[in-house]
């Protein structure tokens, strides 16, 4: 049975270090809930204490109504597949989707049709007698996702699952995780730093920096609505643009360095305070305007310094009149890309541009490196 899980206030110490000083958040059931962010900022942390791997120093963490923090790891009745896979190489396929079922009180029969059903669900029913070595990564970590769930966990936890895997097959392993995660209902938290990743297969997303939730929302609102500069900033390219917020008369108008002022109708009325703001506008945000003859108050002039043709999509990079750079994306013309030189005015789509205040707490482009999380070997013990 699948069950929410209810995270409130929690703690986490490492000796004298705090990675998580007070962190809450509810998953609901049957979701798949991600956790996202720079790397560091503990998402793993989080996934062992729910595992039941790492002591929790404050705080409660309950499935359903059951507060879980003193359970043993084994009595959580939990799923969990690792980026390096972690099936048995000794063991066949079959052996290994078999293994977790061995100690459950099953009839050899009731064991071979529970083991038939999750390799056929995950697609590697052809393979079962052959041993993982040859597999291939996809295959086998196909392998290690049929194994965690024919235990029927109430919980499956994915500590960066497709890390290992090269691009494409990342990119067609997500659909069939979501399918499958889908398909059995089950809760599920993953883990990873890979922002489209994230967005592509989530119900809901969590970014966190330093211990600490930042935004939780589908990926549609982090995208669209992000709660900070930090979040708008790691989830997709933002272009950050200087300017003042004044209020008048219930309407909220923003001035950049240039004079260049457009009204925004989308600021809650609760942030209606003139200041000094930072304007955060996706690349597809931009509009490009041609022509000399537009006059400063129209928009924001700027030079063409380089371009990048991706087919579709033309990005822009333009040095602003303001002295701020920013990227551009333009659905490609058909006839000419806007060679290094060309003069633009820009305006924005203030629909959906977001006004942040300008001193909120801000590290641009938090290092996203592609870092090897622990291996499962690890997941024994507490620390
Ligand atoms: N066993 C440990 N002892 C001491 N500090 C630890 C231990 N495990 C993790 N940390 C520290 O806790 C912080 C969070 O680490 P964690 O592995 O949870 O980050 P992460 O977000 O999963 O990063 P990554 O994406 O690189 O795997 C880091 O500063 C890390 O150095």
């Amino acid at each position: 049975m699948s069950v929410g899980i209810s995270i409130k206030h929690a703690v986490k110490r490492y000796g004298q270090n705090t990675v998580i000083p007070d962190l809450s958040l509810e998953i609901q059931n049957g979701k798949l809930f991600t956790l996202l962010g720079p790397s560091g900022c503990g998402k793993t942390t989080l996934l062992r204490m729910i595992a039941g791997f790492n002591s929790i120093e404050g705080g409660t963490f309950s499935f359903n109504d059951r507060i879980i923090n003193d359970m043993d790891p084994g009595k959580r009745n939990i799923g969990m597949v690792f980026q390096n896979y972690a099936i048995f190489p000794n063991m066949s396929v079959r052996k290994n989707v078999e293994f977790g079922l061995k100690h459950r009180s099953l009839s050899k029969e009731e064991i071979k049709q529970e083991t038939d059903r999750f390799l056929n669900l995950v697609h590697v029913d052809q393979y079962a007698d052959r041993m993982p070595d040859r597999l291939s990564g996809g295959q086998q970590q196909r392998v290690a996702l049929a194994r965690a769930l024919v235990i029927k966990p109430d919980v499956l936890l994915m500590d960066e699952p497709l890390s290992n895997l090269d691009a494409k097959l990342r990119v067609e392993m997500r659909t069939v995780i979501k399918n499958i995660q889908r398909d059995v209902g089950i809760t599920t938290v993953y883990v990873t730093h890979d922002q489209e990743e994230a967005m592509a297969i989530s119900d809901e997303i969590a970014i966190m920096k330093a211990g600490v939730i930042h935004h939780c929302g589908k990926p549609k609102d982090i995208y669209q609505r992000p709660a900070d500069l930090f979040v708008a900033t790691f989830i997709g390219k933002s272009n950050l643009l200087k300017a003042k917020l004044f209020v008048t008369n219930g309407r909220c108008r923003v001035e950049f360095l240039n004079g260049y002022e457009a009204e925004f109708s989308n600021i809650r009325k609760e942030e209606h305070r003139e200041r000094e703001a930072t304007v955060s506008a996706r690349p597809e945000e931009l509009l490009v305007h041609f022509g000399e003859s537009a006059q400063p108050k129209d928009g924001i002039r700027g030079i063409v310094s380089d371009s990048m043709f991706l087919g579709l999509n033309t990005h822009y990079f333009v040095d602003l009149e303001t002295g701020e750079k920013v990227e551009i994306i333009q659905e490609s013309r058909i006839d000419s890309i806007l060679p290094p030189g060309s003069p633009v005015l820009l305006t924005l789509n203030t629909m959906k541009a977001n006004v942040f205040d300008a001193d909120s707490t801000l590290s641009l482009m938090d290092g996203v490196e592609n870092v090897a999380g622990p291996a499962a070997s690890d997941q024994a013990g507490r620390n």
